[in-house]
């Protein structure tokens, strides 16, 4: 028997952002393992015109949790939907409800965030900064805490090479940062921006920074511990292979490249590719949740959930086996013929995103305007172009991120609890995850039917011989307005079908002589 799972069982858990990415893979595995916890709370808000229940039965109705329902039959009364807005002050708990979270509650996972990378800093603040005091402050009064566990990002301190598993200070106090937000107007806070963001990319990853600080600084004598995974992507095993549900990270990526809208990224190739499969984090969140309870260490414990330093895979390795997968299992409909091309010079950008991106779009909005429809393309290029803008920067660069931590933690588990809570990445194989992963996003996040497969690659055909065909004809009427104007360019034509012609002719004539 797994000691992770038995310790999770009767226990009563309250996870932020279980209906996020990392939430319900989190919830899944919880009730998977230790179908005997006694209760999930989950802080929840109603979103696009659905109440919380209606969010929690889409949620249990999904693929994600077909296997949960066969080993926890009653998981709909084992979770406890809590309306929360984390935005608000008390969070906007109803007395009662807090009354039970704050007398019940044994683990913490915290996993609510504003993921954006051009979020507002008041916004970001509030949710990634201001929430995590609040909580913290809600976790010191629970008698029956054992663990608050808080879930960071590798990126959060992307502005130095080298990061170890502590937290660093930042060059601003969070608590100054929070009291000036409230008096300052948003036309200042949006001036003074990027002065305080300094060396870091975006907002995102600074108040995930600050975020750090605060667990630091507000833990009291809590049993805190933080986890940083790098780029979370589909599921490597569990419950099966290649699920995601978001369009964030590589996802809106893989979406964009196979249906031919992207052809050309600024991107190093050899840089590090430091994806990290999400049920493997969810693994890791969970043996920490347990080694802290445990285990009680003196301090607060950092873990880097990183395939870097392990199991390095690069872009362009990632890139070919991407097009590899889309030979073979083509996305529906695409606009053109994917294509990855990797290149980290600024000039070659350019002409990509002018040649490749812009105009073909402008091509396909003339035509559409010609045909009596609403042109489109041109504005959804600007926006993919501007969203990969805000990726270029974790493409273009690698970092080493130090995982004693980590590996401490996995040299602690039981065998047992080494296979069930797996986070070992070395054992990842990331030709075969790649594969799974474009199907993945082809299966669950563009809810493509695989019947549809022998279409999509007829179309494919279709689409190359075009591309041939245009490519054919582009040169022909160059070459022949060059001939028009240039007595050289004449030349060199004259001399090349001659050339051809005496080739011909030799080789007929020692044709003939062989006969
Ligand atoms: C040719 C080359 C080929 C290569 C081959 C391929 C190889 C693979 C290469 C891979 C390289 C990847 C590198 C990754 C690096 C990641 C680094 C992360 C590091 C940090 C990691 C972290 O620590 S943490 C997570 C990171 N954080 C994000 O990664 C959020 C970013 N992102 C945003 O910050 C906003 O996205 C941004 C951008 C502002 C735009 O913002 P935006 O407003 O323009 O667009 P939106 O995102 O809002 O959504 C646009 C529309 O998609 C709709 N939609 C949303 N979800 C949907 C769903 N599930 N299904 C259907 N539709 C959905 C939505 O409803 C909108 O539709 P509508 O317009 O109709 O409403
Ligand atoms: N995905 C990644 O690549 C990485 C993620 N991380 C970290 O992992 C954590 C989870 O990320 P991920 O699951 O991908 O993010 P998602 O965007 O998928 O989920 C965010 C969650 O936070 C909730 N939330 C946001 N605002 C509020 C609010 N005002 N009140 C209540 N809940 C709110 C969302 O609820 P709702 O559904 O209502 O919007 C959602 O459940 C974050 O802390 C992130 O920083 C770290 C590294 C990489």
């Amino acid at each position: 028997m797994s000691t992770i799972a038995a310790f999770y069982g009767g226990k009563s858990i309250l996870i932020t952002g279980a209906t996020g990415f990392l939430g319900k893979v989190l919830m899944e595995k919880l009730f998977r393992t230790s179908p005997d916890l006694k209760v999930i709370y989950i802080l929840v808000r109603p979103k696009a015109g659905q109440t919380l229940q209606q969010r929690v039965f889409q949620i249990l109705d999904s693929k994600l949790f077909e296997k949960v329902k066969e080993v926890c039959p009653n998981v709909h009364e084992k979770i406890r939907a809590i309306y929360a807005d984390l935005n608000q002050n008390d969070f906007a708990i109803s007395k009662e409800d807090m009354q039970e979270l704050l007398s019940c509650t044994n683990i913490i996972f915290h996993c609510a965030a504003t993921v954006r990378f051009d979020d507002t800093l008041r916004h970001a603040v509030q949710l990634n900064v201001t929430a995590t005091r609040q909580l913290l402050l809600m976790a010191s009064q629970m008698p029956k805490l054992e663990a608050f566990i808080h879930i960071s990002t590798a990126y959060s301190n992307c502005n130095l090479k080298h990061i170890d598993e502590v937290i660093y200070p930042c060059p601003v106090e969070q608590k100054k940062i929070i009291d000036s937000l409230e008096w300052l107007d948003d036309a200042i806070i949006d001036e003074i921006t990027p002065k305080l963001i300094r060396d870091w990319p975006n907002i995102y990853t600074y108040t995930k920074a600050l975020g750090e600080m605060v667990v630091q600084q507000e833990s009291r004598n809590l049993n805190i511990a933080i986890i940083r995974p790098s780029i979370v992507g589909a599921t490597w095993q569990e419950p099966f292979p290649g699920w995601v549900d978001n369009i964030n990270g590589p996802n809106g990526i893989i979406i964009a490249t196979g249906k031919g809208f992207l052809r050309a990224i600024k991107a190093t190739p050899m840089a590090v590719a430091d994806v990290i499969p999400v049920d493997t984090v969810v693994n890791l969140m969970l043996a920490v949740g347990w080694y802290t309870a445990v285990h009680r260490p003196k301090s607060t414990l950092v873990y880097h959930i990183t395939s870097g330093n392990m199991n390095p895979c690069n872009w362009h390795k990632m890139g070919v086996q991407v097009l590899a997968t889309f030979e073979k299992i083509p996305f529906e409909r695409p606009f053109r013929r994917p294509n990855a091309n990797f290149t980290s010079n600024s000039f070659t950008s350019q002409y990509w995103n002018a040649v490749s991106h812009r105009a073909p779009a402008i091509i396909y909005d003339c035509y559409l305007r010609l045909t009596g429809r609403k042109p489109r393309m041109t504005k959804l290029m600007n926006r993919l172009l501007r969203t990969v803008s805000m990726l270029e920067y974790f493409i273009n660069r690698s970092w080493e991120w130090s995982t004693y931590n980590t590996e401490m933690l996995m040299s602690e588990l039981s065998p047992e609890d080494q296979r069930v809570f797996n986070f070992d990445v070395r054992q990842l194989n990331w030709l075969e995850y790649i594969e799974n992963y474009v199907l993945g996003v082809k299966k669950y996040l563009l809810k493509e039917d695989m019947a549809g497969i022998p279409k999509a690659k007829q179309r494919l055909k279709r689409l190359r011989n075009i591309h041939y065909l245009f490519n054919t004809a582009l040169f022909l009427i160059a070459w022949r307005l060059l001939i028009a104007r240039s007595q050289m360019a004449r030349n060199v034509w004259f001399f090349i079908v001659s050339f051809c012609y005496k080739f011909l002719s030799y080789f007929r004539a020692s044709s003939t002589l062989k006969v």
